[in-house]
Order: structure tokens, then C-alpha cells, then sequence
């Protein structure tokens, strides 16, 4: 993080537990406003626990965690959102009986007035046009890669200051992968944040600007997107690429 930079979220000590051992422990992580963050690492290393940890999602969490301020331990889940918080959790979970726009509207049941709703989903399918044209097809009823789009613009229906992408690429076409990335670029050059857990890694390493490497519950290393990608020790090390 360059050093004038200023804090959007801060997570230090962090230690996670779904009642057993931990599964994360001594976490500490720093993210700029504006940042478009990765977190990678092998199955089981925790990435999933963190964001989880960061919604209100786990029952056990030890150390702080800090959002714009505000000490996110001290919110129920239901109240993180308003922080500016979309979390689009592993699995693309849309709801299949409900339109492509009754689920895109789902996200937005924090959002004012009903004009504001509108631009929202004007935004929503200028991102996505293949949501646009099939916005009254059951959701349930779409690709997987359409449905991973609609769990993405169901979370940018929040007007997020950050959105938390959990393994979006995961069972989709190489090619869907790569037009989703490009979204996920285009979302953060128009002002969000992004934290995006990636089994990808390349990928991932391509479109962030730093990533943190988790390994068995800690953090293995930080550091630039491009230094890691750039580098064979780490690339042979952590990322098996
Ligand atoms: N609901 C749960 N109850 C008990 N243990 C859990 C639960 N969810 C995850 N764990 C355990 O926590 C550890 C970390 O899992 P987590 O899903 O956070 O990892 P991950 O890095 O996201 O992996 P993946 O890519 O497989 O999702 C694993 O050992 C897992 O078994």
C-alpha cells in the first residue's frame, strides 16, 4: 500500500474458528481505498474464512478487523452491508425461481428511492448486457457463467465501496473466466474496491494490484501482483505456476 494511501479495511490478529481448531490464525492485512486486491493460495488455506470472517459469517473470531472505521466485530452480519460491504459468496447463489431482475433487485433492498434503483440497473446491464436480454428469464434457467453475472450484479446493486468475490471462476468455460475478469477490471476502474479470492492464479496475479498468499490458515507472503508474477522463486514457491 503506498503510503499516502488511505485505509479502507484492516484486519490485524486475526484468528477464525468454526468450533474446532483454528482455521485461520494471525492474519494481518491491509487494503487502500480504491485497491483491487487479490487473496490466493491452495485449497483449505482459509481464503473462504476471511471474507466469511469479514460478513459477520463465522462463530468464532478473535482480533480486529476495521472497515472505514468502523470495527466490524462489533455488527451483526445483516448490518455489514450498509457499511458499503457486497459479498458475492462461493457457488453463484442466485434465486432460480425468481427473474434475472427480480434477483438483481434483491440486491438493491438497501438502495433509496426507486430512481436510484433504476440507474443502479442501468449500470448493472451495461456491465452485463447478456443480463439485459435475458432480464425476465428465471434465473435458475441460465449458464453458469450467466448466473455467476447475475451474482456479480446482484452485489453491485448494493453500490458497494467494496465488493468481495469469492471464487467466481470456479466450474465456469475458460473463456467466460477471462470475459468475467474483464468485468471485474472494468468495476474497479469506475471507483470500487475489489477483493477477489482466486484459485486462478494467474489470473488473478493479471488484474490485482497486490495479493496476499494464504497457506495452511496464515499468511505465506504479500506483495505486488506484478513482483509475484514476475518473479520464479514465489512463482515456483506459492503459486505452482
Ligand atoms: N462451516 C464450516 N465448519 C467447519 N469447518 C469449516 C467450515 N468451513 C470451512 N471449514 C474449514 O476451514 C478450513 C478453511 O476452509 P476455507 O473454505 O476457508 O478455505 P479456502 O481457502 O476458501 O478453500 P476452498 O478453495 O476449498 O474454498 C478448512 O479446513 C475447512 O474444512
Amino acid at each position: 500500500m503506498a503510503p499516502q494511501a488511505i485505509s479502507l479495511l484492516s484486519v490485524t490478529g486475526l484468528r477464525v474458528s468454526y468450533g474446532g481448531p483454528w482455521v485461520l490464525d494471525d492474519i494481518s492485512l491491509e487494503m487502500a481505498e480504491s485497491e483491487f486486491l487479490a487473496i490466493i493460495g491452495a485449497n483449505t488455506a482459509g481464503k473462504s474464512s476471511f471474507v466469511r470472517a469479514l460478513s459477520g459469517l463465522v462463530p468464532k473470531v478473535e482480533g480486529r478487523m476495521v472497515f472505514a472505521g468502523a470495527d466490524l466485530r462489533a455488527l451483526e452480519a445483516h448490518s455489514i452491508p450498509q457499511l458499503g460491504i457486497a459479498h458475492v459468496p462461493e457457488g453463484r447463489h442466485v434465486f432460480p425461481k425468481l427473474t434475472v431482475e427480480e434477483n438483481l433487485r434483491a440486491g438493491a433492498y438497501l438502495r433509496g428511492s426507486k430512481a436510484e434503483i433504476i440507474e443502479t440497473l442501468a449500470h448493472v446491464y451495461d456491465l452485463f448486457p447478456r443480463l439485459k436480454e435475458r432480464f425476465r428469464q428465471l434465473a435458475g434457467t441460465l449458464s453458469g457463467g450467466e448466473q455467476q453475472m447475475v451474482a456479480v450484479g446482484r452485489g453491485m446493486m448494493l453500490r458497494p465501496r467494496l465488493l468481495i468475490l469469492d471464487e467466481p471462476s470456479l466450474g465456469l468455460a475458460p473463456k467466460v473466466v477471462e470475459e468475467m475478469h474483464q468485468r471485474f477490471i472494468d468495476i474497479h476502474a469506475a471507483g470500487t474496491s475489489v477483493l477477489l479470492i482466486e484459485q486462478n492464479v494467474s489470473l488473478a496475479l493479471s488484474c490485482a494490484q497486490r495479493a496476499y498468499v494464504f497457506q495452511s490458515g496464515r499468511i505465506a507472503m504479500e506483495g505486488r501482483a506484478q513482483d509475484m508474477l514476475n518473479d520464479d522463486s514465489i512463482r515456483r514457491a506459492y503459486l505452482g505456476i
